[in-house]
């Protein structure tokens, strides 16, 4: 098993201006999120989210993070959520053992020794996409299922935009420090997400784009304040930092799912600036 855990840096609206499409995937994209038998995860300097894939395969899986934190064990002062997007899995939590099917989540509360990540046939791993933040105050462990949770459904055919946002890390089914997470699933036939784009100066977020349409299908990720956007073609199973600062939207060549994930100032899920259309540049 290889345990990798990639640096991001933080920025400043003004150093992305300048930036080559190389330079923008470095600093931003994270380009395999998913390996058979293999953690890997990203740190963002962005108010410190760490999020990234758990992909067990004949062995149960662990992240074991001290040194890198400067603590004892890795949710010492940290909140863990993950949604499985793969085949299904089983996770223990501190002794707790729960059936992960795809689409099941789970909360996971700061002081927590010990969660274990096993897929139930190594041919069709469970794909664990998780995200931490830090955390100041232990609230209990919760898995969520995606049926317990009422979507948001913005959006209309006619704007291509007619999307289903399940909220499974919200106020709405558990207590939390500061992460939020969810899954967002495209109406067949539209394509646009988080259009209108906003802002948050309070939280920076995360996007992993899956279960593209077919093997051509691609996602185009938008980034940037309003006014000096930049976009990044994605493949399926990768992810993207946006900063406080950044708009964060997409679009696709066919259909497509993404999780988000927040963390920041506030756990005020509308707490978001909508840009107006014709501030777009
Ligand atoms: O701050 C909230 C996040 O950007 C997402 O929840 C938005 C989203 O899933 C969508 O509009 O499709
Ligand atoms: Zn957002």
């Amino acid at each position: 098993m290889t345990f990798k855990m990639h640096t991001q840096y933080a920025h400043s609206p003004k150093d992305i201006e300048h930036y080559s499409t190389a330079e923008l995937r470095e600093e931003f994209l994270m380009e395999k999120v998913f390996v058979p038998g293999d953690i890997l995860l990203t740190y963002t300097m962005n108010d410190r989210l760490i999020y990234g894939g758990v992909t067990p395969t004949t062995e149960p899986l662990e992240i074991v993070l001290s040194e890198e934190l400067g603590v004892e064990f890795f949710l010492e002062r940290r909140e863990l959520g993950f949604i499985n997007i793969g085949g299904a899995g089983v996770v223990t939590v501190d002794g707790k053992k729960s059936d992960m099917k795809k689409q099941d989540g789970y909360y996971v509360g700061m002081g927590t020794k010990e969660v274990i990540f096993e897929s139930v046939d190594p041919e069709n791993p469970a794909k664990f996409y998780v995200a931490s933040a830090p955390a100041h105050k232990t609230f209990p462990s919760k898995k969520i299922s995606i049926e317990d949770i009422t979507p948001l459904t913005p959006g209309d055919q006619a704007h291509m935009n007619k999307r289903q946002i399940f909220q499974y890390i919200h106020p709405n089914q558990v207590e939390v420090n500061q992460l939020q997470m969810g899954y967002t699933v495209l109406a067949p036939g539209s394509s646009w997400n988080t259009m209108p784009a906003h802002t948050h100066m309070r939280r920076m977020e995360a996007y992993m784009y899956f279960d593209f349409e077919d093997k051509d299908t691609r996602a185009v990720h938008f980034i940037g304040t309003p006014d000096e956007t930049k976009h990044i073609f994605l493949e399926p199973e990768q992810a993207v930092s946006n900063p406080s600062w950044s708009i964060h939207s997409g679009v696709a060549t066919g259909s497509y799912t993404f999780i988000w994930a927040m963390c920041g100032e506030n756990i005020t899920y509308d707490d978001m600036d909508i840009v107006d259309m014709h501030d777009l540049k």
